[in-house]
């Protein structure tokens, strides 16, 4: 709306003369003040906390709840460049027209998708996203979901939209990016269908509907785009100062050379339907367009073949015909458009003649015979712009089924969705037609869902449920669009109908057919005194006047029969797969009672939209124009309370913060929350639902409820005891409505009921850690029974071999023990002769023969008694003298054999260095040595231990005892 046009939909907006103030039972909210009366007294009161107003996050919160006081806070939001801000059930997003660095960034994203309550977060367009998601997640009933994004050209809504399509897509990574490919369809269907207008130099000239499909587990496995009313009118007329759809101008500036020689599309060259070529928006990037192209599929021969059907399409526009001067004769071409024919007929791979005869003569059908008419100069111009505006159409609507095929999943894969809807806003021109009444009549049904959904319903649902309500009043849309959509008599079906009589049109006629049946309504009005045939409709959001000229032509929409024919014969592929299944049909043969008009046509997808959005849970954003110039940051307080006060914000905010905003059936409350209350009955109760009548449902209701605040932890809301289940919960005659404090009491609910779930949750894992515990300790016992087993019969495998072992070295051993006592005894006889009675120094000489013994300062007598070697190794003498023997037993036995004085005090060191071949030497120190030096033993095995080799040395040669103190 230009601010002029709504000053005009303000006044009528205040004066009241449009959308009929509906009265229910009480009404407790007067009439909004108007915007003066408010300054005065609302805002006085508010002026206290001005300060402190950009921190309301939510306008429900304002006090009192005026247009006013609601546009301040918006103001000193906006001021502190705080962009969002919740209304009850909707967002309000303002558009701040400049980039506001880290509002969207990736690590804001993640923010709001790991926030453990994302409604606590800061207001953004991300909750929104979030909490749809998490309702998917839920699972809770209506699963499925839609964003519907609402406002006037240039609000923000396809921003938004592309906001949210990153969110989601961004928030996961598949295999097969699919969310790139979502993406991706952003900048074709842009570059297709928007185009710079004086509202918005990116404004969507169709409107288009995004279902977001996910898995089981919430992935986003795939979308469709569902578009309507692509404004085609714009590739053959452009308003004043407005341009045709950016594809062209990307074409102009992004081209290459050799491109532009194919286009015909020179530097410098002028096209009649490209106004404001050299203007350069930041939209105009082909390269991207074509890489978006690429990546979704569209191979490099596809694209030069939509490349060579738009370049066609922008010489059609430079053909001008003469009027002949023969009016039986065809009408002619000047010289330069001939050259653009025959460009265009190149390009569209058509003959030039069939082109030329396809635009300037009509075939008439008389019976079976056909007549060729030539057309007028005007007529020849319609055809030629509705043979560009067909080729555009079937264009956008190809490259719609292709973006389609490209990015759907399959059904099997995808069980939820999220849809997303940006519609064009309320339009309101100077001039307006058939285009506007069909955009505006969405805007009305878009209200009306609004309406239904969250005003409507809520205030007649209290009245059913018998609560005590005081209402607020709202503009109920009904009426106007019963005066647009009413069967028979509304605008579209008087319409339809007098397109689909074989006359030809007459504006004036078909108004005061419009008069007579619709004289009686509120909401359409006449200029009695206007020259130009028109009808003036009250909408919710404003007055429009649309003119009745070229509007039956527009529903007809006719394409003369030839031109079909033409393009299927066309050598462009594109083109003969697009029309190739058109039947070229001549309405006039046909009968025009089967024509379907556009406007039956787009009631039609609008109503299939609208079922789809009645079946889903919807969330709101109202996306706010600040400035009718797209000024960064400015803020005009008339613009914006009309866009707030049109898109029904105002009643939004009463009865959001007066009602109860949050309504659950009985069985629906308990099956969620009943395990919240510990008693039987109620656990009895979830399981046999239809069991209770609602009074004991209601009962149950409330039981759950006090359990909960019973068990409250303490918060900073729930501190007031007197605060009663009643006063947070009302329960109607089926359902629980929770009051504005809703959010507490249903977290509250929500935390308990988590708690108690990650409780059981627990308790299974440890019965089942308990199990496994248990299982792991028999399998650990029954393994260690095993491994004794094995053990034991492995020791007792070698104890039977270690006892066969034995057997054998006692054998051996005695066997050994024998030889050497026979020895022993041998030598004993022999020896018996020399050693009796000697003593020192006077040795036997035997002895000296055999052996020496030197003694010298041993302190007193030394007795020595020399036993032969092999008799005391034998005999295995115990040593009683304390001797630190080193080395080996047979040493030890050879001192004892000795029999060394004892003296206790007295310590013997014996040492060896020949431990291999017996004892060397016996020195007593440090007083006195002993020195006894045997000749080799006579006996040959007196050092012999059983193992030893038998050629090893035996015997001693040297022995020294050393004595120490
Ligand atoms: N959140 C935002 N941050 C920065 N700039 C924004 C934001 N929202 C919108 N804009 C700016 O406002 C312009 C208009 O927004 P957008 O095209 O989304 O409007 P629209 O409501 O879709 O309009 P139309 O109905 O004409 O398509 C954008 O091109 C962008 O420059």
């Amino acid at each position: 709306m230009t601010s002029e046009e709504s000053k005009r939909g303000g006044a009528a907006n205040s004066n009241g003369s449009f959308g009929k103030a509906e009265r229910v039972g009480k009404e407790v909210a007067s009439h909004p003040p108007s915007l003066d009366d408010s300054l005065v007294g609302d805002l006085r009161a508010f002026l206290i906390d001005e300060d402190h107003l950009h921190t309301y996050d939510d306008l429900t919160k304002v006090n009192p709840v005026t247009p006013t006081t609601v546009l301040k806070c918006l103001q000193a939001r906006y001021h502190a460049q705080v962009f969002y801000t919740h209304a009850g059930c909707t967002l309000v997003a303002l558009n701040p027209f400049q980039p506001i660095p880290d509002l969207y960034s990736l690590d804001v994203m993640r923010e709001y998708h790991n926030a453990p309550q994302p409604q606590e977060s800061k207001p953004h367009i991300f909750i929104v996203a979030e909490e749809a998601y998490r309702n998917v997640q839920g699972q809770l009933e209506p699963v499925n979901q839609s964003l519907v994004v609402s406002g006037e050209s240039g609000a923000g809504k396809t921003w938004t939209s592309r906001c949210l399509m990153k969110y989601y897509a961004t928030s996961q990574d598949t295999v097969d990016h699919i969310e790139k490919r979502v993406l991706d369809s952003n900048p074709i269907m842009e570059a297709f269908g928007n185009a710079c207008t004086l509202r918005n130099h990116n404004s969507s000239r169709f409107g288009k509907y995004i279902q977001l499909q996910l898995d089981r587990s919430q992935f986003l496995v795939g979308a469709s785009v569902q578009t309507y009313l692509l404004e085609k009118t714009r590739v053959a007329c452009q308003p004043a100062n407005e341009r045709n759809f950016h594809i062209f101008y990307q074409m102009m500036t992004g081209a290459s050379g050799e491109q532009r020689k194919e286009w015909k599309m020179s530097h410098g060259q002028r096209f009649n339907w490209l106004p404001k070529a050299a203007k350069t928006l930041e939209e105009d990037c082909f390269q991207e367009t074509v890489e978006a192209m690429s990546h979704l599929g569209i191979n490099s021969e596809k694209q030069a073949e939509i490349f060579r059907i738009l370049a066609g399409i922008l010489q059609l526009g430079n053909i001008h015909f003469d009027a002949p001067l023969n009016e039986s004769e065809p009408c002619t071409l000047e010289g330069q458009s001939k050259e653009y024919l025959q460009g265009a007929a190149g390009l569209l791979c058509v003959p030039a003649v069939e082109l030329q005869a396809c635009l300037a003569v009509r075939t008439l059908m008389a019976g079976k015979q056909s007549i060729l008419k030539p057309c007028s100069r005007s007529e020849c111009g319609v055809r030629r712009d509705c043979l560009a505006k067909v080729l555009y159409a079937h264009l956008f609507e190809w490259l719609t089924m292709f973006i389609n095929n490209s990015i759907c999943a399959d059904n099997s894969t995808w069980c939820n969705f999220i849809g997303l809807l940006d519609v064009y806003g309320f339009e309101c021109f100077q001039m307006n037609n058939l285009e506007q009444l069909c955009i505006n009549y969405a805007n009305e049904k878009l209200q009306q869902h609004f309406v239904a959904h969250y005003l409507r319903a809520q205030q007649e649902e209290y009245v059913l449920e018998g609560l005590e309500w005081s209402f607020v009043r709202y503009q109920d849309n009904q009426s106007c669009l019963d005066l647009i959509e009413g069967n028979p008599t509304g605008v579209f079906p008087l319409l339809n109908e007098e397109c689909r009589l074989n006359r030809a049109s007459d504006a004036g006629k078909f108004r005061v057919r419009l008069e007579k049946e619709l004289s009686g309504r509120g909401n359409i009005s006449w200029d009695k005194f206007s020259k130009e045939p028109h009808f003036t409709v009250a909408h919710y959001a404003g007055r429009v006047s649309y003119q009745i000229e070229g509007m039956m032509e527009k529903n007809k929409d006719p394409v003369p029969p030839e031109i079909i024919a033409l393009l299927q014969g066309s050598g462009n592929p594109l083109l003969c797969q697009v029309f190739g299944d058109q039947e070229a049909e001549n309405s006039a043969t046909r009968g025009l009672s089967k024509v379907v008009t556009v406007v039956a046509k787009f009631k039609n997808s609008l109503e299939s939209l609208m079922k789809i959005l009645h079946s889903t849970t919807p969330h709101y954003t109202r996306c706010i124009k600040p400035n009718p110039d797209c000024k960064p940051l400015t803020f005009h307080k008339k613009e914006v309370i009309m866009q707030l006060e049109a898109c029904g914000i105002v009643e939004t905010i009463h009865i959001s913060a007066a009602g109860f905003p949050i309504r659950i059936p009985f069985s629906g409350f308990i099956q969620r929350y009943g395990l919240i209350s510990g008693s039987s009955q109620i656990k009895q109760l979830v399981h046999n639902l239809e069991a209770g009548d609602n009074d004991l449902l209601r009962s149950a209701v409330e039981a759950i409820v006090s359990t909960a605040l019973g068990r409250r932890s303490i918060g900073p809301m729930f501190r007031v005891e007197s605060e009663s289940c009643a006063s947070l919960v009302h329960c109607g005659k089926t359902k629980a409505f929770l009051t504005q404090r809703k959010a507490l009491l249903l977290e509250l609910l929500e935390d308990q009921r988590k708690g108690i779930l990650v409780q059981k949750a627990f308790s299974i894992q440890c019965c089942w850690r308990r199990h496994q515990r248990r299982r792991r300790r028999a399998r650990r016992r029954a393994a260690t029974l095993l491994q004794a087993a094995v053990r034991s019969w492995l020791v007792r495998r070698a104890v039977r071999r270690w006892q066969e072992a034995a057997l054998v070295i006692q054998t051996a051993w005695r066997r050994w023990r024998v030889l050497v006592n026979a020895f022993a005894e041998a030598e004993l006889d022999d020896a018996q002769d020399f050693t009796e009675d000697q003593t020192l120094p006077d040795l036997n000489p035997l002895v000296r023969e055999r052996g020496s013994v030197q003694i010298s300062s041993l302190p007193g007598p030394v007795s020595l008694r020399g036993w032969p070697m092999g008799l005391a190794l034998a005999s295995a003498p115990t040593v009683s003298l304390s001797l630190k023997a080193t080395g080996f037993q047979k040493t030890v036995s050879m001192l004892a054999s000795l029999n060394l004085p004892s003296a206790s005090r007295v310590e013997y060191k014996v040492e060896t260095n020949q431990h291999q071949h017996g004892v060397a030497s016996v020195r007593a120190q440090p007083r006195g040595s002993v020195k006894l030096h045997y000749q080799r033993s006579p006996l040959l095995y007196a050092d012999m231990l059983p193992d030893l080799k038998r050629d090893g040395v035996t015997g001693f040669n040297q022995i020294l005892l050393e004595k120490t103190l």
